[in-house]
């Protein structure tokens, strides 16, 4: 569905994304995980076309997303702050987006009525806590029933009810088929949904693997536990290197 090829992308001096190469299909979750400034935002960006690699390509569909925008229309992207207009309310905004968005496709409001938005209609977005303001993205993001789903540090802020109703949304999507692309740092939430790991260091892929190989390699059930072997394995990796050289 979505195929990553040699992408590259510098800010000035700083290479965000290095050679990332990546095929993501139907019914996978995809977990990318990473330290802050890995370049998990740059490469969820590259793929909604809101940055600009420097080198290699990205295909939706077996279409480069630099050919047309249409593609976006199959995307619901949750951002890790949604920002909009501080004066509009909530009912506005949803208004808005359902207009510029036609009648085309059948609605999914499940989140909407779930996150009882349907009650704080009259709120204005300048008043909103975080979490609300967060519940307003992921009901925004899974509206249009897209085929593919990404979502930037999903449950940041939500409270556990709502964190847990968008977990149970996540893999009923995922049953139907779709593709789901979440980041992270809570690794207890990703373990339930994701069927696969990306983890990132410094712009570059460390590993990208299911996470039953994960557990196997590592002999480690929880993610959590997985991911700190291998990041543990990669230091002492380092630090051999480095004594190779030193002597
Ligand atoms: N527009 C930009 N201009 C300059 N540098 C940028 C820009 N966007 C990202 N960067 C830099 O690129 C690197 C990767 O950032 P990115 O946001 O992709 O990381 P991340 O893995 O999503 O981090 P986090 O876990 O903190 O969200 C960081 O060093 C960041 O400062």
């Amino acid at each position: 569905m979505i195929q990553i090829t040699n992408l590259q992308k510098r800010f000035k001096k700083l290479q965000a994304l290095n050679n990332i190469n990546a095929d993501f299909n139907k019914g996978q979750v995809i977990s990318l995980i990473g330290p802050n400034g890995s370049g998990k935002t740059t490469l969820i960006k590259s793929i909604l076309g809101l940055v600009k690699p420097d080198n290699g390509s990205i295909l939706f569909n077996n279409t480069p997303v630099t050919a047309d925008v249409k593609y976006r229309e199959q995307i619901g992207y949750m951002p890790q702050i949604g920002r909009y207009p501080d004066n509009m309310k909530i009912g506005q905004v949803f208004e808005m987006i359902k207009n510029i968005r036609g009648n085309a496709t059948k609605l999914d409001e499940e989140l909407y009525y779930k996150f009882k938005l349907d009650t704080l209609l009259d709120k204005s977005m300048r008043s909103l806590s975080g979490g609300t303001r967060q519940k307003v993205s992921a009901a925004l993001a899974f509206l249009f029933n897209p085929d593919v789903l990404i979502l930037d540090e999903p449950t940041a802020g939500l409270d556990p009810l709502a964190s847990e109703i968008l977990k149970e949304k996540v893999i009923a999507e995922k049953k139907k088929g779709k593709l789901i692309l979440i980041t992270s740092h809570i690794l207890s939430d990703l373990e339930e949904l994701t069927t696969d790991i990306m983890y990132l260091q410094d712009g570059r892929v460390v590993f990208f693997k299911s996470l039953q190989e994960l557990q196997e390699d590592t002999g480690e059930e929880k993610l959590g536990k997985a991911i700190a072997y291998v990041m543990k394995e990669g230091m002492q990796k380092r630090e051999a290197v480095y004594l190779k050289i030193a002597n």
